[in-house]
């Protein structure tokens, strides 16, 4: 007999296959479904704008919701703030009008239109003086040379996300960040050549100042004698570890590029032990042993459960009881708006390089388990947006 189950059409891709039996929603989903027919509701939102207890929270959503409608304009109001040499000019202290127009090139109408958008966004302030100084969002972007060439480097991801149906549905694939991220998608480590490496290497270096302070602040790698970081690039994390704690004899272990500008850092730029750095795959070749520590920061969410898996393996097959893993990297996580930004951002960001997927601190925790480790710990960050720390036992 014909099944009588109405069908759904999905989007561009015709009927979704119908399961024998239709699962009923629980009563978490009811109520979340209740709540989003009342909000729908027009005479329901006047009266929460309306009434003392409810208006504060109505305009808090409001405002989310219409920060969620214009994030784009704003992100292109910082980018061109940046590109324009606007949030430079203004780095040594207040600047007028005039001197701005000379500084980066716009004609005064239009300049005064930049300003007005840049100072909406927190960029910039304009005095009664008819001064311009930097406001708290761009003294903080113009003080942090990571966070700069993030704004510059996000030109390329939305290129990517010029049609984002087609990146989200995976018919779009060939993208530009996949081309940046040469080791992205399984096998293509080996084909890392070193102008590759050179590309996302600095990237990565230049974005760690921020990251590895809410590591360090998190877990005090005091309490071992010897770390190696795996997947470690050009050496940025070490170099924060080594200024933190003096004594702790390290390592490092990437791609042989990669490796190789690590020692030509570490060379250029000696610290208190020279850090041994290994080249090669941490998929395929036996790891260095006898460290006491072993991390992996900003490692796992590049790779498919099934490389994180081999990876985590392999890890396992380099460490004795007794030694610690730390991974740490934004995690996925529904807990506060950091963790929610962070699971928009990376998720997104991962699947324009075409590998990858941000997880929760339990998923990474299971992987890590199914792969050998006896057992997990989470230790949050002071901001979820940069890391989340678990820390795994052999
Ligand atoms: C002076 C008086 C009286 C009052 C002033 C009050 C005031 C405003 C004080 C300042 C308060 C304060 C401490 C503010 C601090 C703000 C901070 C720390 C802001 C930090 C912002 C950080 C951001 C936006 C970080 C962005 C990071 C990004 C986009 C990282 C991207 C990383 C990527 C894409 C990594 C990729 C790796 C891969 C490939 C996925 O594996
Ligand atoms: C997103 S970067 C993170 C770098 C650094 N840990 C940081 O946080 O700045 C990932 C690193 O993993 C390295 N990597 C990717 N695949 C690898 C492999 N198969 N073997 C060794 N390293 C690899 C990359 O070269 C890159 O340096």
């Amino acid at each position: 007999m014909a099944s009588t189950v109405p069908v759904a059409r999905h989007g561009r891709h015709g009927l979704a296959p119908q399961p024998e039996h239709q699962p009923r929603p629980d009563w978490r989903s009811r109520l979340q479904a209740w709540r989003a027919r009342l909000v729908a509701r027009p005479g329901f939102r006047r009266l929460a704008q309306r009434l003392p207890l409810s208006s504060s929270y109505a305009r808090a959503r409001e405002n989310d919701l219409f920060a969620l409608v214009s994030g784009f304009v704003q992100s292109q109001i910082l980018f061109t703030s940046l590109k324009t040499g606007l949030i430079d000019a203004l780095a040594d202290g207040p600047v007028t009008m005039a001197e701005l127009a000379s500084r980066t090139g716009f004609p005064q109408d239009r300049l005064d239109r930049l300003v007005q958008a840049a100072q909406s966004v927190g960029l910039v302030a304009t005095g009664q003086d008819g001064f311009v100084t930097l406001g708290d969002h761009g003294a903080i972007i113009c003080s942090d040379e990571g966070l700069r060439a993030m704004i510059n480097h996000h030109a390329l991801l939305y290129r990517d996300l010029n049609d984002p149906v087609a990146l989200f549905d995976g018919s779009y694939t060939d993208t530009e960040m996949r081309r940046l991220w040469s080791y992205a998608g399984s096998g293509r480590e080996s084909a890392v050549e070193p102008e590759d490496a050179a590309a996302y290497s600095a990237l990565m270096a230049a974005s760690q100042s921020m990251l590895s302070d809410e590591i360090l602040d998190a877990y005090d790698f005091g309490r071992h004698t010897s770390l190696i970081d795996i997947g470690g690039g050009e050496g940025a994390f070490l170099t924060a570890v080594a200024k933190r704690y003096s004594g702790l004899r390290m390592s490092l272990f990437d791609l042989p590029p990669v490796a190789k500008r690590a020692r030509d850092r570490f060379a250029a730029h000696p610290l208190g032990q020279c850090p041994r750095c290994y080249g090669g795959s941490f998929l395929d070749d036996t790891l260095p042993r006898g460290h006491d520590c072993v991390s992996l920061v900003r490692v796992l969410f590049d790779h498919e459960d099934a490389v994180v898996l081999r990876l985590l393996r392999n890890v396992r097959a380099a460490m004795e009881p007794g030694q610690t893993l730390v991974i740490a990297e934004p995690m996925a996580g529904n807990d506060s708006r950091g963790q929610r930004y962070a699971t928009a951002y990376f998720g997104v960001y991962v699947m324009a390089m075409g590998s990858g997927r941000c997880r929760t601190p339990d998923e990474i925790g299971a992987l890590a388990k199914q792969a050998g480790f006896s057992r997990f710990d989470i230790r949050p960050c002071r901001s979820p947006l940069m890391a989340t720390i678990v820390v795994v036992f052999p």
